[in-house]
């Protein structure tokens, strides 16, 4: 038996299926979707079996070594569905199926060195006998790790062949156990045993008699704590054959030992009953269908998701939710959770890779039907799906940034036709792709436009922080914004403020001669950070100490400059010093578990105002929040991006949705320095429709998306000249090729011109119907790939450029 495998090189001369034999023993297990691990060259490599068969072309082929997997890690739809994506990123096979299983199951490989055969201590010079005298093999990480590292005088032992490298293939997978203690002997030999110990051994006497009553097995743990006792006194009855100590394989569950209140399901509202109509007769009808659920905030979508998900699961089927990283929050969790219980499991990347393995494990022996999960969770290996759903579907979160390039929403409808299910894909602003596929007929279209119970909108207020500044308010708040919070203050009632992250870092700036902070690799400002006193780059992670005097000039007046949350922070503190604030950012959320922890507080009530970045713009519901203040509405409007307006547009409307959801009526202020711009001004009449309108006016005269495609590639270079070079030589060759319809841009330097010591430059390639751009793309990768091997040029393609930075 032949096995076509796909091994661990992300490679385009390795980007195909190698031939293996099957050895005998393995023949009645082994699948397609499974990992191997197998010889190639000189090294043992992780693989996956795609396809087994009979014949093959190869004359002497190698035999697969070990089969890794009990059963397959990738169902037939999963292998089918991994070739699908790399053909639509350009992406290498080995890619997209790492993409898909979780990084517990990736292989890890181990450069070792040892002596080879008939070489013996005595030869090696010294320097390098030392660390042969106790051990067999040498890590590479361990030479590493010694400065001045040993690597070099290794390498030569390696070519003067008194040395060997062999790599090391290891699982990461960890399964976690626990100890735990059972009773033994009939019940009869049992009170014997209990009879049998002395006077003095009262609580080996107490725990004898404990494990006599109990049927099951007892956890080690919880049996020292219940009897105040240590592990010798277990042990003592262990050596005396009374009991029994073994392991036992457990999950880890992060959510473990917390109870969730169930709910069940609502009376739905007229317009909610309406929206799920479309969806249950899909389900109904085995039919695939996307839908498009556009509902204002607090309109009632995410009962909508657990109704159906609910009919779905009735039905012997399973359903996949999709809500952007950030909006993971326990709040949503719990949702799904006290709807579903534990048929539910959660995928995201705070878990560690242990506990993400094992919710990944739940899936794929089906012990639950629902996953709720950030991007990654939309490869679940579910084989019986009968219902996607992507909440918040505009989110640029949605989109991979890095290799396999997918957007879950692509990949969520492909596995929609797969299964013939249907996809939900939810929000109160929708992306201009997805609008405008439901105003073609592609999608269904399903709005909800009013929200539960007939709740107002909050009332929004522009302020324009230029009049405030002309009338002598330097701080950052408006008259009209302080005033409110004291309002609530007052009134017992909370406030949340939002303050954009993105492009508003705190960079220093020497008031004398205008030095702004940068980083020596990257051309981007370094950011401060208060706690440490330090400068720091977010690209590339250098940092530095903050300077007392200014490099330049020498000037004391060297600042920090911009509004981050610390800063804001601070300001409150001085206004309304008996003011309770959380501040939610990446600086005070970066331990597991403080995101929920500062979040219950604010439901709690310990606080009265939260303050935060992108993480508390989406889906919290607190009853008792009735003002929403926006510090700086403009700073995303002006990135560089064509979708500024649309994002602004999009952040803008999600946090003014987090006031009054319930009983109590909201209002927002909007500060701003562009005052009239068209996304902040729809964005307070809550006007999805007109701001639709508008921005596709703007993109089809820029013939940007929806209109266009578009397709970015860029070329990155130590040295200046060569992705100069690179980049022209490659749109000069696209120029030539393409459609008459088709529109190259560039090269132009990238809106970041340097990252990590390297130039960026880019070519952008905007087309309705470019049939042949995959194959052009490959000719240009062939052309350089000598380049992009030895020399150090990398081009990466993003043929669906969300992110153009
Ligand atoms: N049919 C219903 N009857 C009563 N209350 C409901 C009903 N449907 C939803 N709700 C409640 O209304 C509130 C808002 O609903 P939900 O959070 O689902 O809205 P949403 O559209 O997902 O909002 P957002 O987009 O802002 O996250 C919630 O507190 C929810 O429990
Ligand atoms: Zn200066
Ligand atoms: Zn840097």
């Amino acid at each position: 038996m032949i096995a076509k495998v796909i091994v661990d090189v992300p490679a385009s001369n390795v980007n195909r299926t190698f031939d293996y034999l099957v050895p005998e023993e393995l023949k009645d297990t082994v699948k397609p979707g499974m990992r191997v691990a197998v010889p190639f060259g000189p090294r043992k490599l992780q693989g996956f079996v795609i396809e087994l068969g009979e014949e093959t072309s190869v004359q002497k082929l190698k035999k697969i070594i070990e089969l890794l997997d009990p059963v397959p890690v990738l169902t037939e739809e999963l292998l089918k569905l991994g070739k699908w994506v790399s053909d639509q990123t350009l992406c290498f096979l080995i890619t997209a199926y790492q993409a898909m299983i979780p990084a517990a199951l990736k292989a890890s490989y181990q450069k070792e060195f040892r002596l080879v055969d008939g070489v013996g201590l005595a030869d090696l010079p010294d320097g390098a006998r030392e660390w042969f005298k106790h051990r067999e093999y040498i890590p590479m990480e361990d030479l590493l790790k010694m400065s001045p590292t040993p690597l070099a005088l290794f390498q030569k032992l390696v070519q003067k062949n008194s040395l060997e490298v062999i790599y090391r293939m290891s699982d990461k997978i960890t399964k976690k156990k626990i100890k735990i203690v059972q009773r033994r002997g009939t019940e009869e030999e049992r009170l014997q045993h209990i009879e049998s110990l002395s006077k003095q051994a009262v609580k080996q006497k107490e725990i004898l008699s404990f494990l006599h009553e109990s049927e099951s097995p007892v956890v080690l743990k919880d049996l020292l704590e219940m009897f105040d006792t240590t592990r010798s006194t277990v042990q003592a009855l262990e050596s005396k054959g009374f009991i029994e100590i073994a392991e036992k394989e457990i999950y880890r569950d992060p959510y473990g030992g917390r109870e969730f209140k169930r709910t069940q399901p609502l009376l739905l509202t007229s317009q909610q009953e309406q929206s799920i109509q479309p969806v249950l007769a899909a389900l109904e009808e085995k039919r695939h269908e996307t839908i498009l659920l556009h509902g204002v905030t607090g309109s009632g979508k995410t009962e909508i998701y657990l109704q159906s998900i609910d009919r779905a699961i009735q039905m012997g089927q399973e359903a996949i939710v999709l809500v952007p990283e950030i909006s993971l929050t326990p709040q949503m969790v719990n949702r799904f959770k006290g709807r579903f219980g534990s048929r539910v499991a959660v995928l995201h990347s705070a878990l560690s890779a242990g506990e993400k393995y094992d919710e990944w494990r739940k899936i794929q022996r089906k012990e639950v039907s629902v996953v709720v999960g950030a991007r990654s969770a939309v490869f679940a290996p579910f084989e019986n799906l009968g219902l996607i759903i992507i909440d918040e579907e505009h989110e640029s979160s949605y989109k991979q940034e890095e290799n396999p390039r997918y957007h879950a929403r692509d990949v969520a409808v492909q596995r929609g036709e797969h299964h013939q299910c249907p996809v939900i894909l939810g929000s109160a602003t929708p992306s201009l792709e997805s609008y405008a596929r439901a105003q073609k007929g592609v999608y269904t279209l399903c709005e909800l436009s009013d929200r539960v119970n007939k709740r107002e909108l909050p009332s929004v207020s522009v302020v324009d922080m230029r009049e405030e500044l002309r009338a002598g308010n330097r701080s950052m708040f408006s008259g009209e914004l302080f005033d409110k919070i004291n309002d609530r203050l007052k009134r017992g009632e909370q406030s949340v403020l939002f303050l954009n992250r993105r492009g508003y870092s705190s960079f220093i700036l020497c008031r004398d001669c205008g030095y702004v902070g940068e980083c020596p690799h990257c051309d981007i400002s370094l950011t401060y950070h208060k706690k440490q006193h330090l400068l720091k780059c977010h690209y590339c992670g250098h940092q530095e100490p903050m300077p007392s005097q200014c490099p330049m000039c020498e000037s004391q007046y060297i600042r920090f400059f911009g509004t981050g949350t610390q800063k804001v922070e601070e300001e409150l503190a001085k206004l309304l010093p008996h003011a309770r604030v959380i501040r939610m950012d990446v600086d005070t959320t970066g331990r597991k578990g403080s995101h929920e922890k500062l979040l219950n507080q604010f439901g709690e009530g310990k606080a009265d105002i939260l303050l935060g970045t992108q993480m508390i713009a989406k889906g919290l519901d607190f009853p008792k929040v009735t003002l929403v203040g926006v510090l700086a509405a403009d700073t995303m409007l002006h990135l560089p991006d064509f979708r500024a307006s649309e994002k602004t547009f999009q952040l803008l409307t999600q946090v003014s949705g987090r006031a009054g959801r319930h009983e109590l009526s909201g209002e927002v202020v909007v500060q701003t320095y562009t005052v009239g711009h068209y996304s902040i001004d729809l964005a307070s009449g809550h006007d999805y429709h007109s701001f639709y309108e508008t921005e596709m006016q703007i993109r089809r005269e820029h013939k940007y998306p929806p209109y266009y495609y578009l397709t970015l590639i860029s070329f990155s270079h130590t040295e200046l000249l060569k992705a100069v070079d690179a980049s022209e030589k490659s749109a000069s060759y696209l120029q030539q090729k393409v459609s008459p319809g088709t529109i190259i841009l560039g090269p132009v330097v990238s809106p970041i011109a340097r990252i990590k010591d390297r130039y960026r430059y880019q070519v952008m390639i905007k087309y309705k119907n470019e049939p042949r751009l995959s194959d052009l793309i490959s000719e240009l990768l062939q052309h350089f790939q000598h380049e992009m091997d030895g020399n150090g040029l990398q081009i990466s393609v993003d043929m669906n450029a969300q992110n153009i930075m």
